[in-house]
């Protein structure tokens, strides 16, 4: 469509050449009638071209028939010499361009057809030569059209450049939407997920700088969390953005320009503007410029990264609430059978690896629940609950097995470690104060008193190692109340 307007000029100029002939010769209408047709071509063929289910197929094929066309008009106008070269190389460059060699070769076979057809019609003449004013019309005609040719080549190519730094641009931006998708798959908790996520940008745009804060939503001034890759967020600009954020009718939802850095580049921000249930946040970048592509891609990494954060957020939770025990935090009752089947398989397995568990039952909660009431009995567990995690080891896993029951699996160990534990809790909890607020308002304070009983695989079969830790927590049990009756 680009070469539409070159060639009606050239057969606008074709049709003036035939008119000077007819002119020149007295054949006058015999010539110029026919001659109309190649007013109307250009018309006819845009007009197929724009209907045809693939337009460019029909432009390719109306550059062949000009070829015929041309060819027929060379032969009707006896083939004067100058004329015949210009078109005929017209017609040969045109289709060269779009279709190479072998339409070249087509266009050729055409146009040579069309000439020798019409000659074969009408009989073979040739006038080789009209006059030196024919061939200047000529002549300026043919540069004039080749300078159109090239100059619409020149603006095709530049369109080219163009699309193509768009499309690589765009490339870019895919990998590095695609790169965050899996980032967030992989990451096990938001740190990790921002940290990578602005690695991944980073690797896919290193002439940018990253920065990304999230803060809570119901306390603007705390911010939850932040990572930057390639660039430094002063406070001064946290703190800008916090109270941007904390500052309701000036909330932005646009990219907006931060400040100039040292190195003459700007530091631009784009809200998450209600993408997060429970935080806002900045995608921060550092570029020399913000045009309308980075803004674009801006907006699709902040939406990207919203999402996957905000996944994160509830899957974490989610995972939270399925592993951990609601009053205590600690791990829950069926957390601990899984990981305590994971045990028992492991030491039917080679290398047959040994593990403990430690029972533990708070003394006297019904008693407190009694006297005190239920919530005073939840700070009783909570207080046990916290005291208990201090003293285990991060490989240790400790729950709540159900009311005033907790629980600790040693994986990879035998009875040492439990007895170890068992011991710490005995000369640091056993007696311990332990003051508690009643729903009246009143303070009580008691001591915590805690019977134990350990077991492990080195002693029994690894499915009685519980039974076994459970049965010795009772048998403490009765013997501290036989003692307590006693003394
Ligand atoms: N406040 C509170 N009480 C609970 C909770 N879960 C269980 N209980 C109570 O804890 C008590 C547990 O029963 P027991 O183990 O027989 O009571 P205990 O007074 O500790 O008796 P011993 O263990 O024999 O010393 C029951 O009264 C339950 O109602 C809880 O989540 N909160």
């Amino acid at each position: 469509m680009a070469t539409l307007a070159p060639r009606a000029f050239a057969f606008l100029h074709t049709f003036g050449l035939t008119v000077w002939i007819a002119v020149a010769e007295g054949s006058t209408w015999t010539l110029i009638l026919p001659g109309l047709f190649l007013l109307a071509w250009p018309a006819l063929a845009y007009l197929h071209a724009a209907r045809a289910r693939n337009s460019k197929r029909a432009e390719f094929r109306n550059l062949l028939f000009d070829s015929l066309l041309f060819g027929i008009w060379c032969g009707v106008l006896d083939f004067y010499v100058l004329a015949t070269i210009t078109i005929g190389l017209a017609c040969l460059m045109n289709n060269m361009v779009v279709g190479g060699l072998r339409r070249m070769l087509a266009a050729l076979a055409l146009f040579a057809c069309g000439g020798l057809g019409w000659s074969l019609l009408t009989g073979f003449e040739v006038r080789p030569y009209v006059s030196p004013g024919l061939d200047l019309y000529q002549g300026a005609g043919a540069v004039l059209y080749f300078l159109a040719i090239a100059q619409v080549m020149y603006g095709q190519n530049r369109q080219l450049g163009r699309s193509i730094i768009e499309i690589k641009f765009k490339n870019r931006v895919f990998q590095a939407l695609l790169d965050l998708g899996v980032v967030a798959n992989r990451a096990s908790n938001i740190d990790t997920l921002l940290e990578d996520s602005l690695q991944h940008l980073r690797a896919n745009f290193p002439e940018y700088g990253f920065a990304v804060f999230l803060q809570e939503r119901q306390r603007p001034d705390v911010t939850r969390y932040a990572a930057a890759v390639g660039m430094h967020l002063s406070q001064e600009d946290e703190e800008n953005l916090q109270h941007l954020l904390a500052t309701p009718p000036i909330q932005p939802k646009q990219t907006l320009k931060l400040r100039r850095t040292a190195d003459n580049a700007q530091l631009y921000a784009t809200p998450m503007a209600n993408r997060l249930s429970l935080y806002d946040g900045w995608l921060v970048v550092h570029a020399p410029r913000l045009d309308v592509s980075l803004e674009r891609m801006l907006t699709l990494f902040v939406d990207q990264l919203a999402a996957a954060t905000e996944n994160k957020l509830l899957n974490l939770e989610l995972t939270r609430t399925a592993e951990r025990d609601g009053l205590t935090g600690l791990y829950n009752r069926g957390y601990f059978e899984d990981a305590l089947q994971s045990s028992i398989q492991g030491k039917s397995h080679p290398p047959g690896l040994d593990f403990a568990v430690l029972m533990m039952d708070v003394d006297g909660l019904k008693e407190v629940n009694d006297q005190h009431g239920h919530i005073a009995g939840d700070q009783l567990i909570c207080a046990v609950a916290e005291r208990l995690d201090k003293h285990c080891r991060s490989s240790d896993i400790l729950a709540r097995y159900g009311g005033d029951e907790f629980v600790v699996l040693f994986p990879s160990s035998d009875l040492s470690a439990a007895e170890r534990l068992a011991n710490e809790i005995s000369r640091h909890l056993e007696g311990e104060q332990c003051t508690l607020v009643t729903a009246q308002g009143h303070q009580v304070t008691l001591r915590l008193r805690l019977s134990l009983g350990s077991a492990s695989s080195t002693e029994t079969q690894a499915q009685e190692v519980l039974a076994l830790a459970d049965e010795r927590m009772y048998d403490n049990k009765s013997q501290r109340r036989r003692e307590r009756a006693a003394g």
